[in-house]
């Protein structure tokens, strides 16, 4: 098998799990996990923005990542972010991702202070020192970290050996191509923006991390295929109605995360708790929104993926 292999496809961005007081729920996280497996996604991409990673404690993460590898070993591929904008806990994460035995790590770059390149590299060097048998993802979010992956940064990174992709968050689905064609044939991208998935598979990103897959596994999983049979009108249309999803799962007063596991709620049983403040949860009127959303699932689950 191809090294790379085990990261192509869809990889949904892992929530939260909370229990009903707000922390840390082993048992949810070990659902959310079974979940994933019964969908037959390729890997999850853990602790991340999906994950609240920024909201989360050193200790709320380790909890988080020894119960999704207690179910996860051996059936999923496994990702997991480790930035905590210092590096000592980044390392520390990343040190015991890999005692976990995670297939990758990943890190933003640091945020709040605008590090010259050099610092941003010293940090995510140090972050993949730590994890010495582990590979190493780059997360490009610019619009939330505040920096942008460069070409500059991309190559000096390319010189660590465990440095095997990056997860594109960026809008440009140009970005892609660029980041692929320097990274070169050991090397490949994910694609971020979950409304354009399809564009982003056919730019270059031989697979997917999105914080929206986990409400509608089988519909990325479709237009996954989709793509890789080369049925591009169809998948075009399946992205459209995907988007319409998203859009409704954005267009409450709450958090989209909350009004995702709302969704989860309804169209599965699963319940993985609500977010974390400053986040905000549902209000009632919410409710309505989420019911609306869970039935658009379904219906496109219908429709597609019979
Ligand atoms: C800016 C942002 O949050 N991007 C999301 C998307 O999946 C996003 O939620 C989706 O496209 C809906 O806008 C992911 O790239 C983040 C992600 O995968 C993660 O780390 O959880």
């Amino acid at each position: 098998m191809n090294k790379l292999e085990k990261y192509q496809g869809v990889i949904p961005a892992f929530y939260a799990c909370y229990d009903e007081n707000g922390e840390v729920s082993p048992e949810r996280v070990r659902a959310l996990t079974q979940y994933f497996i019964d969908k037959g996604v390729k890997g999850v991409y853990a602790c991340g923005s999906s994950g609240e990673c920024i909201y989360q404690s050193v200790e709320d993460r380790k909890i988080t990542i020894e119960n999704i590898m207690a179910v996860a070993k051996g059936k999923l591929t496994v990702i997991c972010h480790v930035a905590c904008n210092n590096t000592k806990d980044s390392m520390e994460l990343a040190r015991h991702a890999e005692s976990c035995g995670v297939d990758a790590i990943a890190s933003i770059p640091p945020i709040y202070f605008r590090l010259p390149e050099y610092s941003i590299a010293a940090y995510w060097n140090s972050i993949s020192s730590a994890a010495p048998n582990t590979d190493f993802v780059i997360y490009n979010i610019p619009q939330l970290a505040g920096t942008a992956l460069t070409m500059s940064l991309l190559a000096e990174m390319k010189k660590n050996p465990r440095v095997i992709a990056v997860k594109n968050s960026s809008m440009p689905v140009q970005d892609i191509q660029m980041f692929q064609a320097a990274g070169g044939d050991d090397f490949m991208v994910f694609n971020g923006p979950d409304e354009q998935f399809i564009s982003g598979r056919v730019m270059g990103a031989a697979g997917g991390i999105g914080g929206t897959y986990g409400a509608m596994p089988e519909l990325f999983l479709k237009a996954d295929e989709l793509v890789r049979a080369n049925k591009m009108e169809e998948a075009r249309v399946l992205q459209y109605d995907i988007n319409e999803i998203i859009y409704k799962l954005c267009s409450g007063h709450g958090n989209m995360y909350a009004m995702i596991k709302e969704v989860l709620r309804i169209n599965e049983g699963l319940d993985i708790g609500s977010v974390r403040e400053p986040l905000t949860g549902l209000c009632e009127a919410d409710l309505a929104i989420a019911k609306e959303a869970a039935q658009m699932v379904k219906n496109a689950v219908a429709k597609y993926c019979a």
